[in-house]
């Protein structure tokens, strides 16, 4: 599949304090079922075990619902699985990763809200360039801020998919997509639900918002 039309929609990330106590499961299970497209594991931890456990458990989760895994920081950990993976920068070499997932995986590289940073990437062999944050976050508030107006420049100098991060909701998201990012990742809106039906809901609610013309 061509990354143009695996890359776009809902990028759900998940969250280690939301997704506690048996929660991780089966919340992105509801977020795949609601329509994510993307899946980004991103766990701070240094338990090596747990995490190879959980991206396991969330690769298969993953297939069974047609989407794409993409590891958060740990270059080592996508290649084992044979996944995507994200860095921001300063998460080591974006080419070195690419050398070592090879030229199908897809990598995303976060660039704030620099233009320069975004050509840098696409040089390196990114798949997808990351701006944010646009709205104030909950789970990363010290993320440097970003215009909304960045990207439709972003559009026309950049020749890659486009995420848009932070803060991003259901009411926010669609300015964001009007002004041409092709996936809005979100992590709040998403996961900090009470049930796996209420996540769901709001993963649908966000899908929905790519399909009108
Ligand atoms: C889709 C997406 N965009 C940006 C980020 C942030 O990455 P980074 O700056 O490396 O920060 P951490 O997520 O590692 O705290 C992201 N993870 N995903
Ligand atoms: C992980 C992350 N990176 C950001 C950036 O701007 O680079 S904002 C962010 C957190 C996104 O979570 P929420 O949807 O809860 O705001
Ligand atoms: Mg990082």
């Amino acid at each position: 599949m061509k990354d143009s039309t695996r890359l776009r929609g809902l990028y759900a990330i998940t969250d280690s304090k939301l997704l506690a106590e048996g929660r991780l499961l089966p919340y992105v299970e509801a977020a795949l079922k609601g329509g994510a497209r993307l899946l980004q594991y991103r766990d701070k931890s240094s338990d090596e075990a747990r995490r190879l456990r959980e991206a396991d458990a969330l690769q298969e989760l993953c297939a069974r619902h047609g989407a794409q895994l993409i590891i958060n920081d740990d270059a080592e950990l996508a290649a084992r699985l044979g996944v995507g993976l994200h860095l921001g920068q300063e998460d080591g070499s974006l080419a070195a990763a690419r050398a070592l997932l090879g030229r199908q995986a897809i990598i995303g590289a976060t660039c704030h809200a620099q233009l320069p940073l975004a050509e840098q990437a696409a040089r390196d062999g990114a798949s997808y360039v990351a701006f944010g944050r646009f709205f104030q976050s909950q789970t990363k508030p010290g993320a440097p801020s970003a215009d909304p107006e960045l990207l439709r420049e972003a559009r026309t100098r950049i020749g890659l998919p486009i995420v848009a991060i932070g803060g991003i909701t259901p009411e926010t998201a669609p300015s964001l997509i009007a002004a041409g990012v092709q996936m809005i990742a979100v992590v709040h809106a998403l996961f900090a639900a009470d049930s796996p039906a209420e996540v769901e809901h709001r993963a649908r609610a966000f899908s929905q918002l790519f399909n009108t013309p």
